[in-house]
Protein backbone atom coordinates (compact mmCIF):
# COMPACT_ATOMS: atom_id res chain seq x y z
CA UNK A 1 0.00 0.00 0.00
CA UNK A 2 1.15 3.57 -0.81
CA UNK A 3 -0.65 4.92 2.36
CA UNK A 4 -3.09 4.03 4.73
CA UNK A 5 -5.03 6.00 7.74
CA UNK A 6 -5.59 3.95 10.52
CA UNK A 7 -7.94 5.83 13.67
CA UNK A 8 -7.57 4.23 17.38
CA UNK A 9 -10.07 3.88 19.45
CA UNK A 10 -10.48 4.81 23.68
CA UNK A 11 -11.89 2.99 26.07
CA UNK A 12 -13.99 3.53 29.39
CA UNK A 13 -14.45 0.91 32.03
CA UNK A 14 -18.14 0.71 33.51
CA UNK A 15 -16.68 -1.16 36.60
CA UNK A 16 -13.49 -1.92 37.58
CA UNK A 17 -12.92 -4.58 40.87
CA UNK A 18 -9.52 -5.85 41.69
CA UNK A 19 -9.97 -9.17 42.80
CA UNK A 20 -6.14 -10.25 43.74
CA UNK A 21 -2.72 -9.82 42.97
CA UNK A 22 -0.79 -12.73 41.19
CA UNK A 23 2.29 -14.32 41.44
CA UNK A 24 3.80 -12.71 38.16
CA UNK A 25 2.84 -9.61 39.73
CA UNK A 26 -0.09 -8.43 37.52
CA UNK A 27 -4.10 -8.40 39.47
CA UNK A 28 -6.89 -10.25 38.10
CA UNK A 29 -9.49 -7.74 37.75
CA UNK A 30 -12.81 -7.59 36.65
CA UNK A 31 -14.15 -5.28 34.37
CA UNK A 32 -16.71 -3.94 31.71
CA UNK A 33 -14.99 -2.44 28.73
CA UNK A 34 -17.08 -0.10 26.51
CA UNK A 35 -15.25 1.33 23.66
CA UNK A 36 -15.73 5.31 22.36
CA UNK A 37 -15.30 7.51 19.60
CA UNK A 38 -12.36 9.18 21.51
CA UNK A 39 -9.23 8.15 19.39
CA UNK A 40 -6.29 9.04 17.70
CA UNK A 41 -4.44 8.62 14.06
CA UNK A 42 -1.74 7.18 12.91
CA UNK A 43 -0.36 8.38 9.04
CA UNK A 44 1.77 5.70 7.03
CA UNK A 45 3.42 6.81 3.99
CA UNK A 46 5.86 4.85 1.59
CA UNK A 47 9.82 5.54 3.09
CA UNK A 48 12.88 3.52 2.67
CA UNK A 49 13.21 3.28 6.69
CA UNK A 50 11.01 3.58 9.38
CA UNK A 51 10.43 7.14 10.58
CA UNK A 52 8.07 7.77 13.55
CA UNK A 53 6.72 11.00 14.08
CA UNK A 54 3.95 12.44 16.32
CA UNK A 55 1.71 15.20 17.62
CA UNK A 56 -0.87 16.49 19.89
CA UNK A 57 -1.85 19.77 19.03
CA UNK A 58 -5.50 19.51 20.70
CA UNK A 59 -3.69 18.89 24.11
CA UNK A 60 -2.52 20.82 26.93
CA UNK A 61 1.39 21.68 27.07
CA UNK A 62 1.23 19.52 30.49
CA UNK A 63 0.07 16.64 28.27
CA UNK A 64 2.11 17.36 25.43
CA UNK A 65 5.28 16.79 27.92
CA UNK A 66 4.03 13.55 28.50
CA UNK A 67 4.00 11.78 25.25
CA UNK A 68 7.45 10.37 24.00
CA UNK A 69 7.71 9.99 20.07
CA UNK A 70 10.31 7.28 20.17
CA UNK A 71 11.19 3.91 20.86
CA UNK A 72 9.78 4.08 24.24
CA UNK A 73 6.14 4.67 22.24
CA UNK A 74 3.73 2.39 22.88
CA UNK A 75 3.30 2.23 19.01
CA UNK A 76 6.64 2.34 18.57
CA UNK A 77 6.56 -1.29 20.73
CA UNK A 78 3.76 -2.41 18.52
CA UNK A 79 6.15 -1.65 15.43
CA UNK A 80 8.73 -3.84 16.88
CA UNK A 81 7.21 -6.09 17.87
CA UNK A 82 5.25 -6.95 14.83
CA UNK A 83 8.90 -6.45 13.19
CA UNK A 84 10.26 -9.69 14.97
CA UNK A 85 7.72 -11.69 14.73
CA UNK A 86 6.90 -11.49 11.01
CA UNK A 87 10.29 -10.60 9.82
CA UNK A 88 9.80 -7.35 8.02
CA UNK A 89 12.26 -5.06 7.02
CA UNK A 90 9.91 -2.78 4.47
CA UNK A 91 10.00 1.12 5.96
CA UNK A 92 7.52 3.34 6.33
CA UNK A 93 7.06 7.59 7.43
CA UNK A 94 4.38 7.00 10.49
CA UNK A 95 2.43 10.09 11.82
CA UNK A 96 0.82 9.53 14.89
CA UNK A 97 -1.43 12.67 15.61
CA UNK A 98 -2.90 12.05 19.60
CA UNK A 99 -6.08 13.07 20.90
CA UNK A 100 -6.66 10.68 23.81
CA UNK A 101 -5.13 12.37 27.25
CA UNK A 102 -2.29 10.15 28.02
CA UNK A 103 -2.54 8.32 31.99
CA UNK A 104 -6.16 9.76 31.49
CA UNK A 105 -7.29 5.79 32.15
CA UNK A 106 -8.99 5.96 28.85
CA UNK A 107 -6.14 3.47 27.21
CA UNK A 108 -5.06 6.06 25.36
CA UNK A 109 -1.26 4.28 24.45
CA UNK A 110 -2.98 0.69 24.43
CA UNK A 111 -5.21 2.01 21.42
CA UNK A 112 -2.27 3.36 19.41
CA UNK A 113 -0.79 -0.05 19.96
CA UNK A 114 -3.66 -1.64 18.61
CA UNK A 115 -3.92 0.70 15.64
CA UNK A 116 -0.62 0.27 15.01
CA UNK A 117 -1.23 -3.53 14.71
CA UNK A 118 -3.89 -2.81 12.31
CA UNK A 119 -2.37 -0.69 10.12
CA UNK A 120 0.91 -2.14 9.53
CA UNK A 121 -1.07 -5.63 8.57
CA UNK A 122 -2.63 -3.50 5.35
CA UNK A 123 0.22 -1.37 5.05
CA UNK A 124 2.77 -3.65 5.03
CA UNK A 125 0.30 -6.20 3.68
CA UNK A 126 1.39 -8.59 6.16
CA UNK A 127 -1.97 -10.75 6.54
CA UNK A 128 -1.53 -11.83 9.65
CA UNK A 129 -4.68 -13.28 10.77
CA UNK A 130 -7.48 -11.86 14.15
CA UNK A 131 -5.80 -14.60 16.48
CA UNK A 132 -2.46 -13.37 15.63
CA UNK A 133 -3.15 -9.80 16.12
CA UNK A 134 -4.61 -10.92 19.00
CA UNK A 135 -1.15 -12.50 20.55
CA UNK A 136 0.64 -9.62 20.21
CA UNK A 137 -1.58 -7.03 21.26
CA UNK A 138 -1.79 -9.09 24.81
CA UNK A 139 2.68 -8.88 24.79
CA UNK A 140 1.89 -4.84 24.72
CA UNK A 141 -0.28 -4.38 26.96
CA UNK A 142 -3.44 -5.58 29.48
CA UNK A 143 -6.16 -3.14 27.54
CA UNK A 144 -4.69 -3.54 23.92
CA UNK A 145 -6.60 -7.09 23.10
CA UNK A 146 -10.07 -4.63 23.45
CA UNK A 147 -9.02 -1.75 21.94
CA UNK A 148 -7.99 -3.77 18.39
CA UNK A 149 -11.68 -3.92 18.36
CA UNK A 150 -13.78 -2.62 20.62
CA UNK A 151 -17.46 -2.64 21.35
CA UNK A 152 -18.75 -4.25 25.28
CA UNK A 153 -17.08 -6.66 26.77
CA UNK A 154 -16.37 -8.25 30.16
CA UNK A 155 -13.12 -8.63 30.74
CA UNK A 156 -10.96 -10.37 33.66
CA UNK A 157 -7.80 -12.00 34.15
CA UNK A 158 -5.44 -8.87 33.67
CA UNK A 159 -7.80 -7.56 31.38
CA UNK A 160 -6.64 -9.41 28.34
CA UNK A 161 -9.30 -12.18 28.69
CA UNK A 162 -12.42 -10.90 26.44
CA UNK A 163 -15.71 -12.62 26.91
CA UNK A 164 -17.89 -10.19 24.39
CA UNK A 165 -22.08 -8.31 25.15
CA UNK A 166 -24.15 -7.10 23.03
CA UNK A 167 -23.40 -3.73 22.03
CA UNK A 168 -26.33 -1.26 22.57
CA UNK A 169 -26.77 1.90 21.01
CA UNK A 170 -24.39 5.30 21.41
CA UNK A 171 -24.51 7.21 24.63
CA UNK A 172 -23.27 10.34 24.65
CA UNK A 173 -20.34 11.36 27.21
CA UNK A 174 -18.57 14.25 28.70
CA UNK A 175 -15.36 13.09 29.72
CA UNK A 176 -13.68 14.93 32.62
CA UNK A 177 -9.93 14.81 33.51
CA UNK A 178 -8.78 16.87 36.33
CA UNK A 179 -4.73 17.65 36.29
CA UNK A 180 -4.08 14.80 37.87
CA UNK A 181 -1.80 11.96 35.95
CA UNK A 182 -2.00 8.71 36.75
CA UNK A 183 0.36 5.91 36.50
CA UNK A 184 -1.07 2.99 36.51
CA UNK A 185 1.37 0.66 37.89
CA UNK A 186 2.06 3.24 40.70
CA UNK A 187 -2.42 2.97 41.35
CA UNK A 188 -2.31 -0.80 41.07
CA UNK A 189 0.44 -1.03 43.44
CA UNK A 190 -1.99 0.92 46.54
CA UNK A 191 -4.27 -2.40 46.32
CA UNK A 192 -3.72 -4.44 49.98
CA UNK A 193 -5.85 -6.98 48.91
CA UNK A 194 -9.29 -5.35 50.49
CA UNK A 195 -11.88 -3.68 48.16
CA UNK A 196 -15.92 -3.54 48.69
CA UNK A 197 -16.32 -4.35 44.49
CA UNK A 198 -15.96 -7.84 43.60
CA UNK A 199 -17.00 -10.08 40.47
CA UNK A 200 -20.81 -9.47 41.93
CA UNK A 201 -20.34 -5.89 41.45
CA UNK A 202 -19.10 -6.45 37.39
CA UNK A 203 -22.23 -9.11 37.30
CA UNK A 204 -24.81 -6.34 38.28
CA UNK A 205 -23.31 -4.27 35.78
CA UNK A 206 -22.91 -7.23 32.94
CA UNK A 207 -26.85 -7.37 33.42
CA UNK A 208 -27.97 -3.58 33.00
CA UNK A 209 -25.66 -3.20 30.24
CA UNK A 210 -27.22 -6.68 28.55
CA UNK A 211 -30.37 -4.80 28.85
CA UNK A 212 -29.09 -1.88 27.13
CA UNK A 213 -28.89 0.47 30.14
CA UNK A 214 -25.84 2.00 30.38
CA UNK A 215 -26.86 4.73 32.58
CA UNK A 216 -27.94 2.14 35.24
CA UNK A 217 -25.19 0.23 34.84
CA UNK A 218 -22.92 3.01 35.52
CA UNK A 219 -25.09 3.39 38.70
CA UNK A 220 -24.90 -0.27 39.62
CA UNK A 221 -20.66 -0.27 39.00
CA UNK A 222 -17.86 0.69 41.27
CA UNK A 223 -13.86 1.05 40.73
CA UNK A 224 -11.60 -0.46 43.31
CA UNK A 225 -9.32 2.47 41.67
CA UNK A 226 -11.67 4.87 43.28
CA UNK A 227 -11.32 3.33 47.18
CA UNK A 228 -7.26 3.67 46.29
CA UNK A 229 -6.62 6.95 44.82
CA UNK A 230 -9.54 9.41 46.41
CA UNK A 231 -8.27 8.95 50.21
CA UNK A 232 -5.04 10.98 48.81
CA UNK A 233 -6.98 12.82 45.99
CA UNK A 234 -9.46 15.38 47.27
CA UNK A 235 -9.99 16.52 44.05
CA UNK A 236 -10.96 13.37 42.70
CA UNK A 237 -13.94 12.87 44.94
CA UNK A 238 -14.47 16.49 44.31
CA UNK A 239 -14.72 16.25 40.32
CA UNK A 240 -16.81 13.34 41.07
CA UNK A 241 -19.03 15.02 43.18
CA UNK A 242 -19.45 18.14 40.96
CA UNK A 243 -21.34 15.76 38.91
CA UNK A 244 -22.77 13.84 41.21
CA UNK A 245 -24.37 16.60 43.19
CA UNK A 246 -25.77 17.91 39.69
CA UNK A 247 -28.04 14.43 39.50
CA UNK A 248 -25.21 12.97 36.69
CA UNK A 249 -24.40 9.66 36.46
CA UNK A 250 -20.47 9.31 36.66
CA UNK A 251 -18.40 7.07 37.26
CA UNK A 252 -14.15 6.94 37.20
CA UNK A 253 -12.84 4.87 34.64
CA UNK A 254 -9.92 2.59 34.61
CA UNK A 255 -6.80 3.74 36.90
CA UNK A 256 -8.24 7.59 36.74
CA UNK A 257 -8.52 9.91 36.86
CA UNK A 258 -10.53 10.67 34.10
CA UNK A 259 -15.05 10.79 34.69
CA UNK A 260 -17.01 9.54 32.67
CA UNK A 261 -20.45 11.45 33.48
CA UNK A 262 -23.47 10.00 31.35
CA UNK A 263 -25.50 12.94 29.12
CA UNK A 264 -29.03 12.36 28.27
CA UNK A 265 -28.46 14.39 25.78
CA UNK A 266 -25.23 16.06 23.70
CA UNK A 267 -25.95 19.77 24.21
CA UNK A 268 -26.09 19.35 28.54
CA UNK A 269 -22.04 18.72 27.68
CA UNK A 270 -22.09 22.13 26.58
CA UNK A 271 -24.29 23.56 30.08
CA UNK A 272 -21.56 21.50 31.69
CA UNK A 273 -18.89 22.79 30.27
CA UNK A 274 -19.65 26.41 31.40
CA UNK A 275 -20.81 25.14 34.86
CA UNK A 276 -16.77 23.43 35.19
CA UNK A 277 -15.61 27.00 33.98
CA UNK A 278 -17.84 29.34 36.46
CA UNK A 279 -16.25 26.91 39.41
CA UNK A 280 -13.15 27.94 38.04
CA UNK A 281 -11.51 24.19 37.75
CA UNK A 282 -8.94 23.56 35.53
CA UNK A 283 -10.39 20.33 34.29
CA UNK A 284 -9.91 19.31 30.39
CA UNK A 285 -13.34 18.08 29.54
CA UNK A 286 -14.13 16.38 25.92
CA UNK A 287 -17.19 15.47 24.47
CA UNK A 288 -17.59 11.79 23.46
CA UNK A 289 -20.16 9.03 22.42
CA UNK A 290 -19.82 5.35 23.10
CA UNK A 291 -20.14 3.05 19.82
CA UNK A 292 -23.06 1.57 18.49
CA UNK A 293 -23.37 -2.13 17.42
CA UNK A 294 -23.57 -1.08 13.81
CA UNK A 295 -20.72 1.74 13.55
CA UNK A 296 -17.83 -1.69 14.71
CA UNK A 297 -16.43 -3.21 12.11
C1 LIG B 1 -6.45 0.03 34.57
C2 LIG B 1 -6.74 -0.59 33.21
O1 LIG B 1 -6.62 0.40 32.21
C3 LIG B 1 -8.18 -1.10 33.21
O2 LIG B 1 -8.64 -1.41 31.93
C4 LIG B 1 -5.77 -1.72 32.89
O3 LIG B 1 -5.84 -2.74 33.87
C5 LIG B 1 -4.35 -1.28 32.69
O4 LIG B 1 -3.93 -1.84 31.50
P1 LIG B 1 -2.58 -1.39 30.78
O5 LIG B 1 -2.37 0.08 30.89
O6 LIG B 1 -2.61 -2.03 29.42
O7 LIG B 1 -1.51 -2.07 31.73
P2 LIG B 1 -0.17 -2.82 31.42
O8 LIG B 1 0.63 -2.02 30.44
O9 LIG B 1 -0.44 -4.26 31.12
O10 LIG B 1 0.53 -2.71 32.84
C6 LIG B 1 0.88 -1.47 33.40
C7 LIG B 1 1.15 -1.63 34.88
O11 LIG B 1 -0.04 -1.95 35.59
C8 LIG B 1 0.08 -3.18 36.31
N1 LIG B 1 -1.11 -4.00 36.08
C9 LIG B 1 -1.77 -3.93 34.89
C10 LIG B 1 -2.88 -4.71 34.66
C11 LIG B 1 -3.29 -5.59 35.69
N2 LIG B 1 -4.37 -6.36 35.52
N3 LIG B 1 -2.61 -5.65 36.85
C12 LIG B 1 -1.52 -4.87 37.07
O12 LIG B 1 -0.92 -4.93 38.14
C13 LIG B 1 1.32 -3.87 35.77
O13 LIG B 1 2.00 -4.50 36.77
C14 LIG B 1 2.13 -2.75 35.17
O14 LIG B 1 3.03 -2.24 36.12
N1 LIG C 1 1.22 6.32 22.33
C1 LIG C 1 1.22 6.81 23.56
N2 LIG C 1 0.27 7.68 23.95
C2 LIG C 1 0.27 8.18 25.20
N3 LIG C 1 1.17 7.88 26.14
C3 LIG C 1 2.12 7.00 25.82
C4 LIG C 1 2.19 6.43 24.53
N4 LIG C 1 3.22 5.58 24.51
C5 LIG C 1 3.79 5.62 25.72
N5 LIG C 1 3.15 6.47 26.53
C6 LIG C 1 3.46 6.68 27.97
O1 LIG C 1 2.46 5.93 28.69
C7 LIG C 1 1.94 6.69 29.79
C8 LIG C 1 0.47 6.27 30.02
O2 LIG C 1 -0.32 6.76 28.94
P1 LIG C 1 -1.64 6.01 28.44
O3 LIG C 1 -2.37 7.00 27.58
O4 LIG C 1 -1.32 4.71 27.84
O5 LIG C 1 -2.35 5.83 29.84
P2 LIG C 1 -3.77 5.35 30.25
O6 LIG C 1 -4.79 5.84 29.27
O7 LIG C 1 -3.98 5.71 31.68
O8 LIG C 1 -3.64 3.81 30.09
P3 LIG C 1 -4.55 2.69 30.74
O9 LIG C 1 -5.94 3.18 30.80
O10 LIG C 1 -4.34 1.60 29.72
O11 LIG C 1 -3.91 2.43 32.06
C9 LIG C 1 2.12 8.13 29.37
O12 LIG C 1 2.33 8.95 30.50
C10 LIG C 1 3.34 8.11 28.45
O13 LIG C 1 4.51 8.40 29.17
Amino acid sequence: MNSVVQHSISKINIGLAILNKRADGYHAIDTIFQSIHLGDTIYFAKHHSVVFSGIAPELPPYMNDMIPYDESNLAMKALRAVQNYTGCTTGGAIHLLKRVPPAAGLGGGSGDAAAMLLGLNTFWDLRLTEAELFQLAKTLGSDVPFLLKGGTARGTSRGEELRYLPTGKAHWLLLVKPEISVSTGAAYNRFNGISAFNSTTIDAVEKSMNDGRMDEAMQRSGNTFEELLFPNNEELAQCKAFFADRGHTVVMTGSGPTMAVYLNQARDALDLQEEIKAAGHNWLSLITRTHAKEELA
